[in-house]
């Protein structure tokens, strides 16, 4: 893996603007609006962001298939308009969208990418990648014969070929079912333990809460929040209890210091409370004061989500 001084960031981005020109076919737009932040060394890093946020954007541009419209970007320390070879070798990208020629095999696809990027037959790790992406005895399988899990985790040893310092991964597991995330989960938590800085898109995020360090959130092409993921699931202020009463609810019970009541079953209400505001045991008190039994009480912690939807909830 190549070195770069230990103070430098893995991923420095300043000032980063794309506008994308009108054309016949579409409008102009201003997807990344003076965006800047560090990604540092040796994270789980984790980009977030609703449709359209320009998380796409970003991360396109960082490989190079993007073309800024202002700003500086580098990779490992190394500038993408200067240095372009160098930055280009510091990263390794998997794309969302699986395409293979169904004709190669897995171990084809590793030696004809590890050609791509200039690497020796000397110093090709095929099977060294295969194993660690759990592909190793698919190696002369042809791809199409490949199940939708085994070619995402094909697609995660190809941009590992040329063995970059970082490997950033768009929305690694959309549309995935849930035993096939918990791998891909395991595989990238493999990687970072060996040293890779992974970068990540997801919209699952719970996904975000359990795998990143730290978590950038992108909304209309500003970055609105960029912290370590503990410290920006602690911004949640509220808390939630979830009541079971004696009877059915029709309108669930209101009070000044709910910052939210809604009824989630016949007999069930959730109430969502500002927790500098009041407590779980005034709530009680209110609801019983509006003449309800209470039979059962959960709590839940305000989650990732929480703070997510309290963020970009901020119209343009
Ligand atoms: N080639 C293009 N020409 C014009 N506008 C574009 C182009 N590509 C993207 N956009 C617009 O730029 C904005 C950011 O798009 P981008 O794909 O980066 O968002 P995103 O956060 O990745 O969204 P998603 O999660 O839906 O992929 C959107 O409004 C999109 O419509």
């Amino acid at each position: 893996m190549e070195q770069t001084p230990a103070t430098a960031p893995a991923i420095r981005i300043r000032d980063l603007v794309k506008r994308y020109t009108a054309t016949g076919k579409s409008a102009g737009k201003l997807a990344l609006d003076g965006v800047s932040f560090d990604v540092p060394q040796g994270q789980i890093f984790g980009l977030l962001g609703p449709n359209g946020a320009g998380k796409s954007t970003l991360i396109n541009t960082l490989a190079g298939l993007v073309t800024k419209t202002s700003g500086q970007v580098e990779i490992w320390g190394h500038d993408i308009d200067h240095d372009v070879r160098n930055a280009k070798a510091s990263i390794g990208i998997v794309p969302q969208e699986i395409v293979f020629d169904p004709f190669f095999t897995p171990a084809e696809v590793l030696n004809n990418q590890a050609g791509l990027y200039g690497v020796p037959k000397s110093m090709r790790r095929t099977m060294e990648l295969l194993r660690a992406v759990h592909l190793a005895d698919k190696a002369n399988a042809y791809a199409r014969s490949l199940s939708g899990g085994m070619k995402r985790r094909l697609l995660i040893a190809k941009a590992m070929v040329h063995s970059p310092p970082v490997l950033v991964l768009d929305e690694p597991t959309a549309g995935v079912d849930v035993e096939l995330r918990r791998q891909l989960w395991e595989l990238v938590s493999e990687m970072n333990h060996d040293g890779v800085t992974v970068v990540l898109t997801t919209h699952y995020l719970e996904e975000a809460e359990q795998l990143c360090d730290r978590i950038a959130i992108i909304n209309h092409g500003k970055l609105i929040a960029n912290k370590p993921t503990r410290e920006l699931v602690d911004m949640a202020r509220e808390k939630i209890v979830v009541l079971t009463l004696d009877r059915d609810v029709g309108v669930a019970p209101q009070h000044e210091t709910f910052a939210r009541s809604v009824a989630s079953g016949e007999r069930q209400i959730e109430i969502a409370y500002d927790k500098d505001r009041t407590n779980a045991g005034e709530v009680l008190l209110q609801v019983q004061g509006q003449g309800y039994a209470i039979v059962d009480v959960s709590t839940r912690e305000a989650d990732l989500e929480d703070v997510f939807v309290t963020l970009t909830s901020v119209p343009a």
